[in-house]
């Protein structure tokens, strides 16, 4: 998905978060957003995923050469944020099905291949509320990054990981990412080392 930022700014109250934002993200490209906690990281996702306004400026959308309406954009969006929870109430089966009716998963993968890509086969029938934080992570991610979606927002995308989740955090977002637009906000140099551009959100903030 191409994305083109022109002027963008968001207020809180009367608060500038970030202000005069303009560039552009083309498909394929992976944007590290970073910053110092509170900088406006997670302000920054939330504009670009259609679920904030922005104050001032204008966001662009377009999908193979179409312009999209922002209120279409999250059909094609996969997100995994710390503040985006599951439904705990269901088990993962009922989950992945819940979930895959309206996010459809990659041609390809199924809801059996994700449970073995996610190493959650001992899982199945169990309840989200009863995984550790580190399972719900990789669910997350898992649902994100193999979802059927040309724009990618991942928020702080090790939240909760240990070594060798951060590792298959690592080799599936890299099996994931072509083509795709992906935005990442995160503080931990092995999130984002592949990212190819960097957005310091800092560096718009010079009004506040
Ligand atoms: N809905 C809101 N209303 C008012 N202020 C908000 C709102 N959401 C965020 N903020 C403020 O905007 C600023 C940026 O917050 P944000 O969560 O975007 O930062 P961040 O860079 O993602 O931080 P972290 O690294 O700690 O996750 C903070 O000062 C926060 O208090």
């Amino acid at each position: 998905m191409q994305i083109d930022a022109t002027g963008l700014g968001k207020r809180f109250q009367r608060d500038w978060i970030f202000r005069g934002l303009t560039r552009s993200f083309r498909p394929g490209s992976a944007t590290a957003v970073l910053g110092p906690n509170g900088a406006g990281k997670s302000t920054l996702l939330n504009t670009f995923s259609g679920q904030l306004l922005p104050t001032e400026g204008k966001l662009t959308y377009a999908l193979a050469g179409h312009a999209l309406a922002v209120e279409d954009v999250p059909r094609h969006l996969a997100y995994a944020a710390p503040y985006l929870e599951l439904l705990e109430e269901l088990t993962l089966l009922e989950l992945l099905r819940f979930h895959t009716q309206f996010k459809p998963l990659r041609t390809g993968v199924s809801i059996e291949r994700l449970v073995d890509i996610m190493y959650l086969e001992k899982a199945r029938q169990r309840l989200i509320r009863e995984f550790s934080s580190g399972m719900k992570q990789r669910l997350k991610l898992g649902l994100a990054l193999y979802a059927e979606a040309p724009l990618l927002l991942l928020d702080e995308p090790t939240t909760n990981l240990d070594a060798s989740g951060v590792a298959w955090y690592q080799e599936h977002v890299q099996a994931t990412r072509t083509g795709r637009t992906l935005l990442l906000s995160s503080n931990v140099p092995a999130e984002y080392a592949f990212c190819d551009e960097q957005l310091l959100v800092t560096d718009f903030q010079t009004t506040r």
